[in-house]
């Protein structure tokens, strides 16, 4: 019997895709696990067991390899810069970070950019150039160039729907994002005949849809 693998699943708008795509591969997941609350989740047909995880602290749950595995946005692998092996592109939950403003934005002398995602901006920002002050918020991004707290924002465009509906712009798509399955740097040594044949099983699978 092998180990069982330890999987750190992002609650939310991934994990559907993401149970999705499992179950197409041939892993065996009940169809009550869907809308389930409970937290750890043990799936001994798979051998597997799923952590129930804020999407932003799965690689946190990974890199202290609490979990073997886990499922996250390319988003947050760039916020959080964690010390994971990054194994497979999944192709779900797509969508793209881009720079956003009001379509009359012209450039002022302190510019403030508000943003779940830092990191990301300022590395951005940086890399041409331009200096401007980052505010960091936790949800609902759009607001703040429509009540002044910034000029523009960085944030996740998917069907353009919430900047239709707030009179906002994209001004430039900075990167495509989809999910990814990272790995512990030890799980993919001491398990990676697991890892190795989900990430195989899951790759056939992703290939047929393309
Ligand atoms: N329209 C979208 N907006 C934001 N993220 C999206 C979108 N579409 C796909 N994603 C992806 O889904 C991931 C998880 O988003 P989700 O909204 O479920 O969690 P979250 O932003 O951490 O929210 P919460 O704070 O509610 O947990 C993002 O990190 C991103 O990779
Ligand atoms: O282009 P769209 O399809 O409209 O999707 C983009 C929106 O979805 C996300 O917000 P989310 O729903 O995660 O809410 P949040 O404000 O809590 O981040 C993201 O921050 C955008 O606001």
């Amino acid at each position: 019997m092998k180990d069982v693998l330890k999987v750190a699943m992002p609650k939310g708008r991934i994990y559907k895709q993401a149970l999705k795509l499992f179950r197409e591969a041939g892993i065996p997941i009940p169809g009550d696990f869907d809308d389930t609350r409970k937290l750890i989740i043990e799936q001994p047909e798979a051998n597997m067991e799923f952590i129930m995880a804020k999407p932003v602290d799965v690689p946190t749950y990974v890199e202290y390899g609490v979990a073997d595995i886990g499922i996250v946005g390319k988003d947050v692998l760039m916020e959080e810069d964690k010390d994971v092996y990054e194994l497979l592109d999944l192709q779900i939950a797509k969508c793209r970070m881009s720079v956003i403003g009001l379509p009359d934005w012209k450039p002022t002398i302190h510019p403030r950019v508000a943003t779940k995602y830092p990191n990301v901006a300022s590395a951005y920002f940086r890399e041409r150039g331009q200096q401007v002050e980052v505010i960091k918020l936790n949800g609902s991004i759009e607001l703040a160039p429509l009540i002044g707290l910034a000029d523009r924002i960085v944030d996740m465009v998917e069907t353009g729907q919430t900047l239709r509906e707030n009179g906002l712009v994209e001004m430039e798509s900075i990167f495509g994002i989809t999910s990814r399955l990272i790995a512990n740097r030890v799980s993919y040594r001491m398990k990676n005949d697991s890892i190795q044949s989900l990430c195989d099983r899951l790759q056939e699978t992703i290939a047929a849809k393309v």
